[in-house]
Order: C-alpha cells, then structure tokens, then sequence
C-alpha cells in the first residue's frame, strides 16, 4: 500500500505538489485562525486550509518564524495570511490579535488551537512550575483562546472550533503526567463546550494524534529513536503519521463537510493507543529514570 503523499513524511516544508482529496472550494472566502500555525501541523494545517480557499492567521510567540511561514503559505496557495505574535496564556494577546483579524478580514469562522508545548519528563523530576507551565499553554491556552473567539465573533456569527489534541494518554504513559493531563482536560472541554456554544451555531472539535514524523513534537518525545528501533511496528497502520493527514482530519471537522458533528474526538493514530506498546519509556528504555530531564 503507497503512502498517501509520500513527498510529506519527515518534512516541515511547504508542500511543491498537492492531491486534493476534498472540493477546492471546500474553504472559499473563509478566514481561519490557528494557534501554533508557524510549524508543524499547525502551519500545513495553515496550508491545506488556505488550499482550499481560505486566508488565514497564523499566531504564536515567534514573529520572525511566523512571517516566513506567512510568505511561504501565500506563494503556494495565493491566499492571504496574516501573521501575528501571542502567547496563548496571555489573554490580553488573543484579543490584540483578534481584534486585528476582524480588522484585516471583518470575520473569522474557524479556530484552530494547536499551540502546545512538551517534553519528556518523569513524574519525581517534574518541577511544580513545569507541569502548570504545559497546563497553561496546552489547556488554559485552549480556553483562553476559544473565550476570546467566541465573545468577539463566533457567540453572534457561529463558526468551528477544532482542537489539537493527543492520543498519548489514553492508556497513560510514563514521562508524560504533564501532557496527557492536559490534553486529557481539552478533551473534557471539547465536549463541554460543544453543548454549550451549541446553540450559538459554534460547533466544537478535535482531532487527537498519534506519533506525527516531521514535527517538533516527533523529535522531542524520541520520534527518530523510536523509529529506528522499530516501535512503531506494533501500531496498527505500521508507521507514524504525517501532517498532511492530520491536516485533513482538521479540514473536515472544520468545514461544512461536518456540518452535524459537535464535541468528536477524531482519533487519527494509526490504532496507536488500541494496542498496549506505545508506552515512551519502555520503547526508548529509560523507565528507571527517576530524576534526569529528557
Ligand atoms: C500515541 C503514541 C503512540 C505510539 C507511540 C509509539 C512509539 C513512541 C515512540 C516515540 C514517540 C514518538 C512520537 C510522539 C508521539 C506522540 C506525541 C504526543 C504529543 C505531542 C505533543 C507535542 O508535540 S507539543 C509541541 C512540542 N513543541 C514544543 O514543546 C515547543 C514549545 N515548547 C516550549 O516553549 C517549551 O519547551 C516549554 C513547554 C517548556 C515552555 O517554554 P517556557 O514558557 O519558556 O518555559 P520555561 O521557562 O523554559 O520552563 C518552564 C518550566 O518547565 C521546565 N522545563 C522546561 N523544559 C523541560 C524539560 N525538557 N524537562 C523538564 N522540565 C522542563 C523548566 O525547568 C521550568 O521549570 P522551573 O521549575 O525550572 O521554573
Ligand atoms: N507531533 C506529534 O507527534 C504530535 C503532536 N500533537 C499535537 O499537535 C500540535 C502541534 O505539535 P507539533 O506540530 O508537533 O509541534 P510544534 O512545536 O511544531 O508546534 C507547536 C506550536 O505551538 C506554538 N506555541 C507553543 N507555545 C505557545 C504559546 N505559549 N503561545 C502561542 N503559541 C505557542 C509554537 O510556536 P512558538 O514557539 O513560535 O510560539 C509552535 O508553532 C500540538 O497541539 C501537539 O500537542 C499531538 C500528538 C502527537
């Protein structure tokens, strides 16, 4: 069986060529903003949306970063794409940024919270302020996020919220308390707030992966080492996934294409955390570490 864009796995690059799986139009007009979109699967989330017809900002800490991306985006797709600097557990930055794209765009109808921040890490080796620290970013940066969106657009217009969330602690995992309580709470928020801006037309949503090769996240959490030790042959599909397929799974809770599908968690993992091998620490051989940073 051929990958499905063989040209995307272990890259970070823009993609030179591209299949369209959905309608081109799928996106047209519309203005996504996504936390994170500077790289990774946030920034070919950023390029697949604008693909399909979309301007986008893209928002994180790093501006340099982001306005290379942004130029990068708007050559291959011919869309707009405004980058902005914030840092998702500073509120007063969510709203400078979404004041600006009403500004630039006079809407907004989708949000993408990808930010994140992780590292390997044992449990007795976790600072206090290590574990609020992944807790800011990943879940209060998830709500803050949403907060701001929801009362300066969406609460009045209606629109699609998709979270970037993790199948890492489904079993749970050594190394990971940090993150997976984390994303373990933006799953629970998915849903509450699915039945809570319901009503208000805002559909909420996320797409939880699993091993993800080409990010920064694959190196940090052993991605490489995993693979060469031959981990990810007990996953299901046999492989690790690649940021093109994640960005798919968001393009399709994000648009229309979902229309009647509120608080899912889209499980895009390869059947990763339906088998028992996917534990970091064993797979890596440091399950005794008791006190080193990862
Ligand atoms: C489902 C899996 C299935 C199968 C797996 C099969 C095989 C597995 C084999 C291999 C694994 C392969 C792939 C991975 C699979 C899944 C991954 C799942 C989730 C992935 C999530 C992510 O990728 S998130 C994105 C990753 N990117 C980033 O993290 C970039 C952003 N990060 C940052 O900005 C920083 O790292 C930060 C998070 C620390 C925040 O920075 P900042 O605000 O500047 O904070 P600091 O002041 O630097 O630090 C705050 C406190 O944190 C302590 N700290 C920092 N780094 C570490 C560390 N490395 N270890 C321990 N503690 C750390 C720091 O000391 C501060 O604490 P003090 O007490 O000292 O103040
Ligand atoms: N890669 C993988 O295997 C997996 C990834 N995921 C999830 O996918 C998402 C993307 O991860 P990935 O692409 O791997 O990693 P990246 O490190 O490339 O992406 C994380 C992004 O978040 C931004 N960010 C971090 N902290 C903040 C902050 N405080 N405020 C604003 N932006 C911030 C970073 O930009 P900057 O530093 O410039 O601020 C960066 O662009 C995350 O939610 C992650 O948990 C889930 C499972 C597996």
């Amino acid at each position: 069986m051929s990958e499905l864009l063989p040209e995307d796995v272990g890259t970070d690059d823009c993609l030179t060529s591209y299949t369209y799986i959905y309608s081109p139009d799928l996106l047209k007009d519309q203005v996504a903003f996504i936390t994170g979109g500077g790289s990774g699967i946030g920034l070919r989330i950023a390029e697949i949306f604008m693909r399909h017809g979309c301007d986008t900002v893209i928002a994180s800490r790093n501006l340099d970063k982001l306005n290379e991306a942004a130029k990068k985006l708007s050559a291959v797709s011919g869309r707009r794409c405004l980058p902005l600097c914030i840092d998702v557990r500073q509120p007063d930055s969510i709203m400078a940024a979404v004041d600006e794209t009403l500004k630039e765009f006079g809407r907004v109808d989708i949000l993408v919270n990808n930010a994140a921040g992780n590292f390997l890490c044992p449990a007795t080796a976790l600072s206090f302020n290590a574990f609020k620290t992944v807790l800011d970013i990943d879940t209060l940066g998830t709500f803050n996020t949403s907060k701001v969106v929801y009362e300066k657009w969406f609460k009045d217009h209606g629109g699609s919220i998709v979270n970037i969330s993790a199948t890492l602690g489904y079993r749970g995992q050594a190394l990971q308390v940090h993150a997976g309580s984390a994303k373990a709470a933006n799953d629970a928020m998915t849903k509450h707030l699915a039945v809570e801006w319901g009503p208000s037309g805002v559909r909420v949503n996320a797409v939880a992966p699993g091993p993800i090769s080409g990010t920064e996240g694959y190196r940090r959490l052993g991605g490489p080492r995993g693979e060469a030790a031959g981990a990810f042959q007990s996953i299901p599909l046999q492989r690790a996934g690649n940021k093109t397929e994640m960005a798919h799974c968001a393009l399709f809770l994000a648009s229309r294409a979902s229309s009647y599908t509120t608080g899912a968690i889209l499980v895009a993992d390869g059947g990763a955390w339906l088998t028992s091998a996917n534990d970091f620490s064993m797979l890596l051989g440091i399950a005794s570490s008791k006190s080193a940073k990862l």
